[in-house]
């Protein structure tokens, strides 16, 4: 049990209202879920400030707020210059720094964190290790799954999980990094072990403004691999083929570990082929070539599957070990996922929703595709706008055909995010769509012996952001759905 005045003491300045140095009970940032002994957190949203909650939280027992201005109440309150990060730095002591004690890993990218992150800890568990892992779908410890809001939580909810991660014997634990908790210091005080890089391409301009600024934020992770306790040497893991890699290799404060296909890196892919179901490839490194043999098909999986083996060779794992686990290495719910149905055609459903994902997963399909490609795609509502004609064009540009219809359109009208995918392309080359069902159906209805469908954007989720409602909604489901009723 700390008092809050030993909590504070990990943040160099700040202003207190009063001597009074409570015991805390508890964190939060949410005034609704106060109880008594709460050390409450001002956090200034997106949609609302939580400045305006403290003297709720107050009336539902807190014994201190932790604000970037004053707030009338009459506990103490502490005024930091930036609370996110006050809290990143709180919950760390609060939670006796749970990132010391186990192996983290840690995983940064535009795409791919999800697939190289179950890489990961798929060899991990071959390995025998109890294993945490933290991301887009779910928080995972020892197997059993916790559903999320983020990619990356926010600190307090993460430095919990890294605590009950220790409760729960992990040894070692892989997580998603995204690009927002990087910059609005969510992972502040984690004690990375091996941070790893997988690409860097367009998305999130609405977050970021611009390609730089999102670059940036990703390096941080790098740069914070030269934290505190030096229990094991520190390694970052960098794509060698992706031109942003010189820079992630001078923002790291760790040796880096590289691996690609076209250039020459420790870890190096040759002979990369496709074979009827999956992927071999050598393994080049400075000591040794070992085949290797995947489950999974595409380019891009042999770049997830080279993160991975790069990572946990740097967490000690031998080669020929990481070889045999990942002989058997399964792919990830969502992700390049074959609609389970008796068919002369196939439907695949994957996650792309970037313009650089979307071209990785086409030209994949157009490897297998013996027919025609029909891509069914849509653009999410309050998300990067940029982004929205450049994956228009890049679905015309592979597939046959192209449906534009509606993913999570959330505050904004479909009509208009679809007019903007409309911008990037002539307009016969694509068709629209608004509604997704119909927008499946029609592409399913007309499949012909030997075609692939991609659908696009949505992968594991499993609604439809409409406004401020989610309504179920799977395109597995749907796809299945259509094809049965083809039969
Ligand atoms: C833009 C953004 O990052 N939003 C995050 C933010 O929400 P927000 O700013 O809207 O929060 P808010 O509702 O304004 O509330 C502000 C504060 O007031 C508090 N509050 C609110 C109401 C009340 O009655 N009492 C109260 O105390 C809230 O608990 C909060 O602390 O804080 C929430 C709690 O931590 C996050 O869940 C939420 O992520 C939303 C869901 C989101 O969509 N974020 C995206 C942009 C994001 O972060 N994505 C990346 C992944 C990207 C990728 O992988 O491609 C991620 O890591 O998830
Ligand atoms: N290494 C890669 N390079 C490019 N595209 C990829 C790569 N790996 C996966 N993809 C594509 O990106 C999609 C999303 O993959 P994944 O979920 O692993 O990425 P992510 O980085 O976790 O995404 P998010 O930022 O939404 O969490 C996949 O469905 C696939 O189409
Ligand atoms: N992590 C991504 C997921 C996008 C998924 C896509 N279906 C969309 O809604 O745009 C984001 O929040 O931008
Ligand atoms: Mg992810």
């Amino acid at each position: 049990m700390f008092t809050l005045q030993q909590l504070i003491d990990s943040i160099p300045f700040y202003s207190m209202s009063t001597e009074e140095d409570p015991v805390v009970h508890h964190l939060e940032m949410d005034s609704r879920h106060v109880t008594l002994g709460s050390l409450f957190f001002c956090v200034p949203g997106y949609t609302v400030d939580g400045h305006d909650f403290a003297e709720e939280a107050e009336k539902n027992g807190a014994v201190a707020i932790i604000a970037e201005r004053p707030v009338s109440v009459d506990i103490p309150v502490v005024i930091v210059k930036d609370v996110n990060r006050a809290m990143a730095l709180i919950a760390n002591k609060y939670y006796d720094h749970p990132t010391s004690k186990f192996q983290l890993i840690g995983v940064t990218g535009t795409n791919g964190k999800t697939t190289t992150t179950h890489f990961i800890e798929q060899i991990l568990q071959y390995e025998g290790k109890g294993t945490g892992l933290i991301g887009t779908l779910y928080v995972k410890m020892n197997g059993e799954t916790e559903d999320v809001v983020n990619t990356t939580p926010a600190a307090l909810p993460l430095q919990q999980t890294f605590d009950r991660m220790v409760d729960n014997n992990v040894n070692a634990a892989v997580m998603e990094v995204s690009s927002h908790a990087l910059s609005l210091g969510r992972v502040w005080g984690c004690d990375y072990d091996i941070a790893v890089f997988t690409n860097l391409t367009q998305d999130h301009l609405d977050y970021h403004k611009t390609m730089d600024h999102y670059r940036f934020s990703k390096s941080l992770l790098f740069s914070q691999l030269g934290n505190a306790y030096h229990r094991s040497p520190k390694y970052a893991v960098i794509n060698r083929d992706d031109e942003a890699a010189p820079f992630f290799e001078e923002a790291s404060a760790a040796p880096v570990i590289t691996y690609g296909l076209e250039n020459e890196a420790d870890l190096q892919a040759v002979n990369v082929e496709a074979t009827p179901k999956g992927t071999t490839f050598q393994l080049k490194t400075p000591r040794t070539t070992l085949p290797f043999s995947l489950n999974l098909l595409g380019r891009f999986n042999v770049y997830n599957a080279l993160a991975s083996i790069a990572a946990c060779y740097a967490a000690g794992i031998d080669l020929e070990r990481i070889r045999d686990a990942m002989h058997s290495v399964a792919g990830v719910p969502g992700r390049f996922e074959r609609v389970d149905v008796d068919a002369d055609y196939s439907v695949i459903v994957d996650y792309a929703h970037t313009p650089d994902s979307l071209e990785n997963v086409l030209q994949t399909a157009t490897e297998v595709c013996q027919g025609s490609l029909t891509v069914v795609v849509g653009c999410g509502g309050d998300r990067d706008r940029t982004k929205r004609p450049v994956m228009a064009e890049v679905a015309c540009r592979y597939a046959d055909r192209s449906i534009f219809t509606s993913d999570n359109p959330r505050s904004e009208k479909p009509e208009l995010i679809l007019e903007d995918m409309e911008a990037g392309v002539p307009k016969e080359d694509y068709e629209t769509i608004v509604d997704r069902k119909e927008a499946i159906n029609k592409a399913v209805d007309q499949a012909q012996a030997g075609d692939v469908i991609v659908i696009a954007g949505k992968g594991h989720e499993t609604y439809q952001e409409v406004g401020g409602q989610r309504l179920d909604f799977d395109d597995r489901l749907v796809a299945k759905q259509a094809m049965k009723g083809r039969a």
